[in-house]
């Protein structure tokens, strides 16, 4: 809940949400559910697995993207069946949808499942079947997007992308496949995005979209590399870009948007208030972004909770939150249908928010 007078518009605003772990949204309560039936032990050394509240005190004092993704990737250990992987998804998808999320677009790491013996399949599955049951229940469309991870050698990833090349998990191989983009995470200092290159190369010949995370951690410098070497269509969060003035103006005029994560970079300390984020300067220069969580059930908020803290740290206009609404729809992966269904949406809910407080 914000303090805002906006606060039941940013709730009723209809959103799209493109950078959601989803590993990122296992909550200590899963996460200690699910080692318990999957016979998973949890480091026994660290008091942070004592209990639910020891683990949530210590997601709350992250400092740093690598002290997190240490936490994050020990999570994953307890994610094992085709159920756990879609009880996870439905929880995410449900949750999103009481926020009005119409769209969202769910980011996975393929390689950090392999490495334990679960298949990219049991992961596609679980999530296919949730959301599947989302879109009817709940009336919310979903994509999948793997992301590869720099904290491990490219060799690594060009095996992981050519073994879901050679399944033809894309969209645009044809039909069947279910996966909409590829993506680029994890650890970003020292991994500069030209190492991977390559493989993103083959992804655009293959007519794959491709996002990159950049400029979380790293310098504009990687942010200017992931447009020119990886051909990246959307940047996720993107914060150090502000630091390069020409640099504003290329993502301004390439339309690229921005998955911006504002909770996110306040509790891996990429800012010490999430006043420092520059929502103001995107704004300014007519550089596109999306507001999301992360890794929600780490950084102790989902969509709306993003929202509310932006609203409260920036005090933006209606016609700015209007405006955001509708970029992050340009923004998303999802078919000109949908698209459309979203903004007309948008434009009702702005249109009846505007009657309303005239009256
Ligand atoms: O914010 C992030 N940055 C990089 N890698 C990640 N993997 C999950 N979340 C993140
Ligand atoms: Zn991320």
């Amino acid at each position: 809940m914000c303090k805002s007078p906006l606060h039941s518009l940013l709730v009723a605003l209809p959103k799209c949400e493109h950078h959601m772990h989803l590993e990122g949204s296992l909550s200590p309560e899963l996460l200690f559910r699910l080692a318990a039936k999957n016979s998973i032990s949890l480091p026994q050394s660290d008091p942070a697995f004592e209990s639910v509240e020891s683990l949530y005190a210590r997601y709350a004092a992250f400092t740093s993207l690598d002290d997190f993704l240490g936490y994050y990737y020990i999570g994953f250990s307890v994610l094992l069946t085709q159920s756990d992987f879609e009880e996870l998804s439905y929880t995410y998808l449900s949750r999103a949808a009481s926020s009005n999320v119409r769209h969202t677009e769910v980011f996975f790491d393929p390689q950090a499942h392999l490495s334990r013996g679960v298949a990219v399949s049991t992961i596609i599955g679980g999530f296919q079947a949730a959301s599947q049951r989302a879109e009817t229940e709940l009336g919310i469309s979903s994509l999948l997007i793997p992301c590869l991870l720099r904290h491990l050698p490219v060799e690594n990833s060009a095996a992981c992308f050519g073994e879901m090349l050679s399944a033809n998990l894309f969209s645009s191989q044809g039909s069947g496949g279910v996966l909409a983009g590829l993506g680029l995470c994890s650890t970003e200092i020292a991994k500069p995005p030209s190492v991977w290159k390559d493989i993103f190369a083959l992804a655009e010949a293959n007519g794959i979209r491709r996002t990159s995370h950049a400029g979380e951690e790293g310098p504009a410098e990687y942010v200017a590399k992931a447009l020119d070497d990886l051909h990246a269509m959307r940047i996720d969060h993107g914060v150090h870009a502000a630091d390069d003035e020409g640099l504003l103006e290329k993502l301004a005029v390439q339309k690229i948007m921005l998955t911006v994560c504002p909770v996110s970079n306040v509790r891996l300390r990429g800012v010490d208030d999430i006043k420092e984020v520059p929502i103001r300067r995107f704004l300014e220069k007519g550089v596109r972004f999306s507001l999301n969580s992360d890794d929600p059930a780490y950084f102790g908020a989902y969509i709306q909770e993003v929202y509310c803290q932006t609203e409260d740290a920036f005090g933006l206009s209606v016609d700015e939150w209007g405006m955001i609404a509708r970029n992050a729809v340009e923004g998303s992966w999802c078919d000109d249908t949908r698209k459309g269904e979203i903004l007309r949406d948008i434009g009702g809910v702005l249109g009846d928010w505007k009657k309303t407080t005239k009256d």
